[in-house]
Parts: structure tokens; C-alpha cells; sequence
């Protein structure tokens, strides 16, 4: 098979699944929620009428302007709101890279902590928000909140996780970004009902219950044996390592780890040794595996999925039904992934998911193609093309939940070697922020001039992907984390960068 799965590094160490394992998990990948929450919140706020007339009243007068028999594909087209959500998305990937100094130097745990507490200040500055640069410097602080904790989240979870169960675990991060999402929606479903129009507040402010759900949590964690090794603490390494692992003898397991905390001691900067040419295999996949995740079309399937269930006949419901539905579907399918991405692999899931999103983006874009049309103005909709339309919809967003969704964090998160871990996970974070700020903001332009082609664009994007996961991706389940580079040496495709002239630096060889 291109690609070569089932490589191995033949090692197996021993330790039990703990329920301190789980828990310390569970707590860590709350962190998730906070994404979430606001990826799920800002969207319904920045549609509210009380919100946008107090904020930004140019951009209300417009909204109130539009008329049904308008352009469909085009009545989203506003770019006014943009500094706002964007300040969110710039901050988090700056304090990304400030991150993978603080994971390096005081650890995940710390970083994490972070992570919760500048969120949750974000959120009450938010909520009670009189003017516009308010309501930016509160954004600003959510980034920062977000971008630490998507950095050093991912990581705890892959270096705490026993290896076998590794994807599992690290899976329950995007499990609570889901969860978030949800919470968020159902919040803004009833906020935006409130007598008086200040139920934004209370999406705004509500903010602060995750944030410091996950700051306290942190409270119950140690760090990971890796990072307090990486710090120098071997005595409370080992210890934490005998009581994640449930068992005194974790010798061989705890020496791999040392020697790997050995060797990252030498990197000094981590930045300009991420750039060398050993590296390139794993750099090409942290940056290109979070665009490939947006690339998938996935939020801008979410973003319109209200529009098509007004249609349905759900009418003031709509915007209801269609959070509670995706988000129901993309839960349970991320569970069908925590069940079988260390049994089948990462490569099966990749590959299953992005056949099963191509032949939905078809049926969806035929659809959408003949009653659309061109002009964007379907009239009446018949209840079978609304049914049929959904359903591809929820097939495409189960496909996408087990697997560019949560393997767009494990895979980044697991593939690098301790010296340059944190930096690269920062990349994965920026690349993510990136365009999940460019998808949100250009698909409102991208859908009134390609009209369907849109999910065009997005179909040929999964092909692509695909094709590239099949080809270059070595399979990594099972594998210990610090025994990584084995798989990249094995593969054929990459084992010319193993060989020894790693010190020689060819930049643009590949
Ligand atoms: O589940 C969908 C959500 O998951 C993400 O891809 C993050 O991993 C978001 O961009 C998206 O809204």
C-alpha cells in the first residue's frame, strides 16, 4: 500500500489504562470546550439585532435591507464585521508561538492554565462590553486564551495517553470542542429571545464557565513525564509516570523518555531547528494537515446548514434544529472515532472519511446546482430536496468528525520528536487559526461569485487530500510516542531525509 501502514516500532511497554489516565484526560481536553464555545457563539451573536444595531449599526441597516426574493447566494456578502472577529483569530495565532516558549520552559500543565484564565478575563470583559474597543480587547484575550490552550492541550494529551490508546484520548479534545459548539448554539438559541436585547450578554459573558472550568481543573494535573523531564525533574517524573501508568516498574518506558529529553536538551532553538532538512517529512505535515481540515469546506457546511432547514419548513426553529442535528451527528461520529482510530489506524480513517465527504459534496452540489440555479433564487423547495439535501449534509459532517476533525489534532500532535514538539504544534495552531478565520470570512465572497461551485472548490480540495494522505502519510497508531521517527525512517517516501547528512541543510529539495 502507498504510504505503508502497520509499521512499527516493535515496542510495547507495560502499564495499565488508569483511571487516573482518564481523568487527568478528561480535565485536560475540557480545553476543547473553550474553542468550541466560541466558534459556536460568535456567529449567533454577531447575527443578533440588538448586538449589531449597538456595535455596528451600518451593518444592521443593511442585514434589515435584505428581501427574500434577493440573491441567495449573495445575502451574506458583508465584510464590516471583520476586524471583530478577526482580532479573536490573530491573537490566538500569535500567542501560539509565545506558547511553545511557555510549554517548553514551564510546561503543558502551565500553559494550559493559562490558556483558561485568559479566556475567562476575555469573557466578563465581553459581557459587559459598552463599546467596540471593549469588545475587541475582550476578543483579544478569548485568542489568547484559545491559542495557548489549542497548543499545549493536544500535546499533554498525546504524551500522557498509554500509546495504545493514544488517538482515543487526544480524540476527546475535539469531543469537547464539538460539546462547546453545541452549548454555545443552544445558549444563543435563548439568549437571543431575552425581553430587553441583552441576551448577548450572556453569550458574551457566558464565556467565563469554560474558561475557568478548565483553568480550576488544571488545579487536579501534573505535567507530563516528558515535560517535567524536559524541565529536569526526574525524581517527580518517574513517580507521575508509575501513577499514570498504574504500576511501579516503568523502567523501559521511563529511560526511552529520558534519552528523548537527552537529546532535545542539545536543540537550543527549536525554531531554527524545525527548519532543517530531518525535519522537513513531519513540518509538511503540521502545516498542511490543519489547511487540509478547513479545506474540507466543513464550517462553511455548518454555516449554511440554518439556511437549509428554514427551507425544511422548520421556520423560527430552524437555526435550532440545525445546531442540535449537526452537532448531535458530529458528536456521535467523534465517538465512532475514539472507538476506531487505534484499531483501524489514522490512514483508514482518512481515507474512509474523505470518500464519504466527496460522494455527499456531489450529491449536495447537484442539488444545490438544479434549483439554485445560477440566480440563486429557488422559490418554493420541495420537502424530498430539503430531506435529501440534509441527509447528504449529515453524512458529510459524520465523515468529516471521524476524520480530518479529530485527526487534524492528533496527527500534528504525535508525529514530532520532544525537541521540537511545542514548536510545531504552534505552526499547527497558526496554520488552523488561519484558515479557519480566511474559510469564515472569504466564504461569504467565495459563495456569491462561485455560487455552487463553491462546494466545487471544496470537493476537488478533498481529492487532493486524500490522494496526499494515501501517498505520504505513514501510519503512527500504536507506535510509542518518542519512537516517532521510526515511521518516517520506514516510509519510502521520506527515508531520504534519515539519512546521515542530516547536518547539511537543503532547503527546497523536495
Ligand atoms: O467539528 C467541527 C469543528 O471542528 C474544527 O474543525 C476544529 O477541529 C472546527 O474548525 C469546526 O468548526
Amino acid at each position: 500500500m502507498a504510504g505503508g501502514g502497520g509499521v512499527t516500532s516493535g515496542k510495547s511497554y507495560p502499564g495499565k489504562f488508569t483511571s487516573k489516565v482518564l481523568f487527568t484526560c478528561i480535565v485536560a481536553a475540557s480545553g476543547g470546550l473553550i474553542f468550541g464555545y466560541d466558534l459556536g457563539i460568535s456567529g449567533g451573536v454577531t447575527s443578533m439585532d440588538f448586538f449589531l444595531e449597538k456595535f455596528f449599526p451600518k451593518v444592521y441597516r443593511k442585514e434589515i435591507s435584505v428581501k427574500p426574493s434577493d440573491d441567495q447566494y449573495c445575502k451574506f456578502d458583508s465584510q464590516t464585521l471583520t476586524l471583530f472577529t478577526s482580532s479573536l483569530y490573530l491573537a490566538a495565532l500569535l500567542s501560539s508561538m509565545t506558547a511553545s516558549r511557555i510549554t517548553r520552559g514551564l510546561g503543558r500543565r502551565m500553559t494550559m492554565m493559562f490558556g483558561g484564565l485568559f479566556f475567562a478575563i476575555g469573557a466578563v470583559i465581553n459581557g459587559f462590553a459598552e463599546n467596540v474597543l471593549m469588545l475587541i480587547i475582550g476578543r483579544v484575550l478569548l485568542g489568547f486564551g484559545i491559542g495557548f490552550a489549542n497548543q499545549s492541550v493536544p500535546i499533554y494529551l498525546s504524551e500522557i495517553a498509554p500509546f495504545k490508546y493514544r488517538g482515543a484520548l487526544n480524540i476527546m479534545f475535539q469531543l469537547s470542542i464539538i460539546i462547546g459548539i453545541l452549548v454555545a448554539n443552544l445558549l444563543n438559541y435563548f439568549t437571543a429571545k431575552i425581553e430587553g436585547g441583552w441576551g448577548w450578554r450572556l453569550s458574551l459573558g457566558g464565556a467565563v464557565v469554560p474558561g475557568l472550568v478548565f483553568f480550576l481543573g488544571c488545579f487536579f494535573l501534573t505535567d507530563s513525564t516528558n515535560s517535567l523531564l524536559e524541565r529536569d525533574k526526574f525524581k517527580e517524573a518517574k513517580v507521575q509516570l508509575q501513577k499514570i501508568r498504574g504500576i511501579d516498574n516503568v523502567e523501559e518506558e521511563f529511560n526511552d523518555l529520558a534519552k528523548a529529553s537527552e537529546a532535545a536538551r542539545l536543540v537550543q532553538n527549536p525554531w531554527k531547528e524545525i527548519l532543517t532538512r530531518k525535519y522537513r517529512p513531519q513540518l509538511i505535515f503540521a502545516i498542511l494537515i490543519p489547511l487540509f481540515q478547513q479545506l474540507t469546506g466543513m464550517n462553511v457546511f455548518v454555516f449554511y446548514a440554518p439556511v437549509l432547514f428554514k427551507s425544511m419548513g422548520f421556520g423560527n426553529n430552524a437555526s435550532l434544529m440545525s445546531a442540535l442535528i449537526t452537532s448531535i451527528v458530529n458528536f456521535c461520529a467523534t465517538l465512532v472515532s475514539i472507538a476506531t482510530v487505534d484499531k483501524y489506524g489514522r490512514r483508514t480513517l482518512f481515507l474512509e472519511g474523505g470518500l464519504q465527504m466527496l460522494l455527499c459534496q456531489l450529491v449536495i452540489t447537484v442539488s444545490i446546482a438544479s434549483k439554485f440555479g445560477t440566480s440563486g433564487n429557488p422559490g418554493e423547495l420541495p420537502l424530498w430536496f430539503s430531506m435529501l439535501v440534509v441527509i447528504a449534509m449529515c453524512v458529510y459532517i459524520a465523515g468529516f468528525a471521524w476524520s480530518w476533525g479529530p485527526l487534524g489534532w492528533l496527527v500534528p500532535s504525535e508525529i514530532f520528536p520532544l525537541e521540537i514538539r511545542s514548536a510545531a504544534q504552534s505552526i499547527t495552531v497558526a496554520v488552523n487559526m488561519i484558515f479557519t478565520f480566511c474559510i469564515a470570512q472569504v466564504f461569504t465572497t467565495m459563495l456569491c461569485n462561485l455560487k455552487f461551485g463553491l462546494f466545487i472548490f471544496f470537493a476537488v480540495c478533498v481529492v487532493g487530500m486524500s490522494i496526499f494522505i494515501y501517498k505520504f502519510l505513514p501510519e503512527t497508531k500504536g507506535v510509542p510516542i518518542e519512537e516517532m521517527t521510526i515511521v518516517w525512517k520506514n516510509h519510502p517516501r521520506w527515508s531520504k531525509y534519515f539519512v546521515e547528512k542530516d547536518s547539511s541543510f537543503e532547503m527546497g529539495k523536495i
